[in-house]
């Protein structure tokens, strides 16, 4: 791929991944049919669904929505391969130990290494038998679950995926469960679960619930915040550039980065009410990005770090060390992508420290494993002076299959991926 190129147009980003496996496995857990449309096609959200059909739920393709008969009537007979996901794992571990069932679940080599001692040790306390390589703390996961009772669970990390995890185990648990967040992260969990009928109760970063069955319901998933930031941000620093976005969920905890690049002067007009996204390229200033912003850009960070190093200044990222256990090392994975491109970037423990230029070249790329390296990636080679290659490309399809075709739409034809095996 050969930049720099203007990228002008609208589109459509496809439906949020986290809403997506919540969706799936809220329809498996309620007895009836539920529906859902606009279901990412990411292969994430693909294991979720196999893992489910091994409990026995039904689905069936329509067309344009998906048709899910739910309830876990069978204890899997085989091991549940998660593929590349966290989300999938952990809120499955919280699914499988309120269920009267032995399951087992796995990942690829990537999954296997990420930490989740941080959902086996609540959900031990509430009852289930949970174990895994070095003490439970990696997967594989073994999980006896069924017989729970409720807990008041502070959790030491802000993370959305624990919380989810420890409320639906407390689905199936005796009295109430209360988990409490460091920081407040985003709220599927909280907002699904009310469209299925159940109560939940919030109270500032601390959230309740108690043994319900779910309802079935007709879920409409909006377009994904995460994928939208790559656009955003490619739009910013191309020369020339005016994109938009629409139908982009809008809820809690997903659109800070918006907020960040306006913070850095990006001129972005967002329509929280449509979910409309338009953004127009300009200049950026370097910002610092702390602790307190981190769980509302979690997953932005490697694309937001590319307008970073297209801003003047030095742009500090700190209370980042999240980002070590993600599906690569996004602290290391992002510094050694930017200095690719020619820019001096350098890691701190918690984060990152960026030096912005406007020399930027192509450069040799690898994307770790890590979808969310490989599209930054290719968003920083859009707007840099030469050829940008980008090795693992394949990863992408873990969360966006049609980001090829997005680039070549949005750049008229002008930019063209083409995959390099790595
Ligand atoms: O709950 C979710 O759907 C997610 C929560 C975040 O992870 P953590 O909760 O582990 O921070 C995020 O990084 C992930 O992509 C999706
Ligand atoms: C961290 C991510 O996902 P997960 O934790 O589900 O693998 C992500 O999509 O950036």
């Amino acid at each position: 791929m050969a930049g720099p190129v203007a990228l002008a147009g609208a589109i459509r980003v496809p439906g949020d991944k986290s809403i997506s496996h919540r969706a799936l496995l809220f329809a498996g857990l309620a007895e009836g049919e539920s529906t859902v449309r606009g279901l990412s096609r990411g292969d994430d959200v693909r294991r979720t669904r196999q893992a489910l059909a091994e409990f026995g739920v039904r689905f069936t393709d329509e067309d344009g929505y998906l048709r899910v008969l739910g309830g876990l009537r069978e204890e899997p007979s085989t091991v549940l391969d998660l593929g590349n996901s966290g989300t999938a794992m952990r809120l499955i571990a919280g699914v499988c130990a309120g269920q009267d069932m032995h399951t087992v679940l796995t990942g690829d080599r990537f999954l296997r290494a990420r930490p989740m001692d941080r959902v086996a040790v609540p959900l031990r306390s509430m009852g289930a038998t949970v174990d895994g390589r070095q003490g439970g703390r990696l997967a594989p996961l073994s999980i006896r679950g069924g017989n729970l009772s409720g807990i008041h669970y502070a959790s030491p990390v802000a993370s959305a995926q624990v919380k989810s995890a420890v409320m639906l185990a407390g689905l199936s648990a005796a009295g109430s469960t209360t988990v409490v967040e460091p920081v407040a992260t985003r709220r599927h969990t909280e907002e699904m679960l009310a469209l299925f009928g159940v109560d939940v109760e919030v109270d500032g970063t601390a959230v309740t619930v108690r043994r319900s069955t779910l309802t079935p319901a007709e879920v409409d998933v909006q377009g994904d915040p995460s994928q939208a930031a790559f656009w955003a941000v490619g739009a910013l620093i191309a020369p020339d550039s005016r994109v938009r976005v629409d139908n982009l969920y809008s809820g809690h905890g997903r659109t800070g980065f918006v907020d960040v690049l306006r913070r850095m002067g990006g001129r972005l007009d967002f329509d929280r009410t449509t979910g409309t996204l338009e953004i127009t390229s300009g200049p950026l200033t370097a910002v610092s990005i702390g602790a307190e912003d981190v769980p509302g850009i979690v997953d932005e960070i490697p694309v937001l770090a590319v307008a970073a190093a297209a801003a003047e200044g030095t742009t500090v990222i700190s209370g980042a060390e999240e980002l070590r256990v993600k599906e690569s090392d996004r602290i290391k994975s992002t510094v050694a992508m930017l200095c690719a491109f020619g820019v001096h970037a350098e890691e701190t423990p918690d984060g990152m420290v960026i030096e912005g230029t406007a020399n930027r070249r192509g450069g040799e790329v690898h994307s770790h494993g890590d979808h969310r390296i490989a599209m930054a990636a290719a968003v920083s080679g859009l707007a840099a002076t030469g050829p940008t290659v980008i090795h693992g490309w394949d990863a992408v399809a873990t969360s966006y299959p049609g980001f090829a075709d997005h680039v070549a739409e949005l750049s008229g034809g002008a930019a063209r991926l083409r995959e390099v095996t790595s």
